[in-house]
């Protein structure tokens, strides 16, 4: 059991304000994402939870337990660290008893819960090795393993995947998730990498500048943001804001020159409105609802390509496209014959 209770956590650096009063709620089991921007404070805030850095102002509870004042070895806390912070000199079996016998356990259980942890992590074959000798992927895994033989309540992990190449960073994101189903601990973790935040979260916090913008399921984030940063920070490519003049049933492009639907307005509300790539289509019918934008790059993935139109005023749109579309055909970044097409215009308006 471990649910996490922080009130009006303020942190300061010297005369730096870093962190401006954050409340926040974390219940028992649940799999919580920090993101934003760099420096908005997602490390700082964790390392106050683990009392690796003191709380400046505010209170901090771990099941209605006030932990402002207690030791981080006594908070029942783990951390793991984007640099593994694994001891050199030290093989994997000895760098994952180290932390279990300072907790004081006996040899037996320390042995117990290393073959345990090493079976969900698969480094048994791996015990005698130095880290020297492990891939990047294959450390992570020790580093977890290491915090998960001290059977914490809480795990806490600074974006333990952003020194790993593409391929093991999926590998080791889906043993994340298999563990937190496994052992049904509370994870705190902090990441610049939206698919693990969507894929990993049952809940993700959006923090900015210090401060929390907005908290709430993944789903909840990209279909109801509360305000346009975290409309504009949540999803990729991301979503594009433009002002629009709003009439009745009839939506125009404010400010945009020549581009407008069929029948727009020339009085109204304006307003300003998201655009999704995923909301768009490029339409070969100019007849259609929609407007015309000058696509001046494209970008194939694959599975998937994006395709990017500048607007009259210069506003930035990205429209997903499928793979085959002539359009990723076209000349790519910087190209000066930049191309004018019809996109169609989504039905439904999301912020505002
Ligand atoms: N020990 C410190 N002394 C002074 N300022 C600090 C200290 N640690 C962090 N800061 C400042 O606090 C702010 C928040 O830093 P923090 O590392 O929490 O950001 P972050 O959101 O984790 O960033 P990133 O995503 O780049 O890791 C930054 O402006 C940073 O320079």
């Amino acid at each position: 059991m471990a649910r996490l209770v922080l009130r009006g956590v303020k942190k300061r650096f010297k005369t730096t304000d870093v962190l401006h009063g954050i409340d926040l709620e974390i219940g028992d089991r649940e799999f919580v994402v920090f993101v934003g921007p760099s420096g908005c404070g997602k490390s700082t805030l964790l390392r106050l939870i683990a009392g690796l850095d003191p709380i400046t102002e505010g209170e901090f509870f771990l099941n209605e337990q006030r932990m402002n004042d207690v030791a981080p070895s006594k908070r029942g806390i783990a951390m793991v660290f984007q640099s593994y912070a694994l001891y050199p000199h030290m093989d994997v079996y000895e760098n994952m008893a180290f932390g279990a016998r300072l907790m004081g356990l006996d040899k037996t259980e320390v042995e117990a819960r290393i073959a345990e942890a090493s079976r969900m992590l698969r480094l048994d074959e791996l015990l005698k090795r130095k880290p020297r000798e492990l891939s990047g992927g294959q450390r992570q895994r020790v580093a977890i393993g290491r915090a998960l033989v001290r059977k914490p309540e809480v795990f806490l992990l600074d974006e333990p995947l952003s020194n790993l190449d593409a391929a093991l960073r999926s590998d080791v994101r889906l043993e994340i998730a298999r563990l937190h189903r496994s052992i049904g601990g509370t994870m705190i973790y902090v990441t610049h990498d939206q698919v693990e935040a969507m894929t990993l979260a049952d809940r993700i916090v959006v923090m900015n500048l210090g401060r929390i913008e907005q908290v709430g399921s993944p789903r909840e984030l990209y279909e109801t943001p509360a305000n346009t940063f975290v409309a504009t920070f949540i999803g990729s490519p991301k979503m594009a804001l433009i002002d629009v003049i709003r009439q009745g049933d009839r939506v125009g492009i404010a400010d945009g020159g020549s581009i407008g639907l069929s029948n727009m307005p020339d009085a109204g509300d304006r307003l300003k409105i998201g655009l999704r790539p995923d909301a768009l289509t490029i339409s070969p019918d100019m007849d259609s609802e929609g407007f015309s934008a000058s696509v001046v790059y494209t970008e194939y993935l694959g599975d998937n390509a994006y395709a990017y139109a500048r607007l009259a005023d210069g506003t930035l749109i990205s429209v997903r496209t499928p793979p085959t579309s002539s359009m990723n055909r076209m000349r790519p970044c910087g190209c000066r014959s930049s191309s004018q097409r019809h996109i169609s215009f989504p039905p439904k308006m999301v912020g505002d």
